[in-house]
């Protein structure tokens, strides 16, 4: 199954976060797309979260992207932490429950990549 046909698990911790070998296949999988070429996903602090800056046409374009987000979100139980401005939506993702990456993150990353079309 792809990235986007998947869905994310409930995490309470006790698993190891990815390390880079791990997230390899998968960050080669979730930067595969043509938009990606552009503008791909980063693995940021020290391989512990991804990171992507989306740019839209203004304020309202930005909140109603970051509204889609939310419900993507609460669907999958699985959150972004986020960060809003004019035209502007920064999205980094991280498995709070066991401080870093886990598939999860990947596959949510994948998800707000189809939502931003
Ligand atoms: C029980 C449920 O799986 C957890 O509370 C979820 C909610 N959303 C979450 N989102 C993120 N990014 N990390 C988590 O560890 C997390 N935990």
């Amino acid at each position: 199954m792809t990235l986007t046909e998947q869905h994310c698990t409930p995490c309470e911790g006790g698993q190891e976060p990815l390390d880079e070998a791990a997230m390899a296949p998968l960050l080669e999988e979730l930067n595969a797309g043509e938009a990606a070429a552009t503008n791909p996903w980063a693995v940021v602090s020290g391989n512990r979260a991804l990171k992507k800056g989306y740019k839209l046409k203004d304020f309202v374009q930005a909140v109603d992207f970051v509204n889609r987000i939310k419900d993507l979100a609460e669907a999958e139980n699985h959150h972004p932490d986020l960060e809003v401005g004019y035209g502007k939506v920064v999205v980094r993702l991280t498995t709070h429950a066991i401080g870093g990456l886990s598939e999860n993150d990947f596959i949510l990353a994948a998800r707000i990549d189809a939502l931003a079309g």
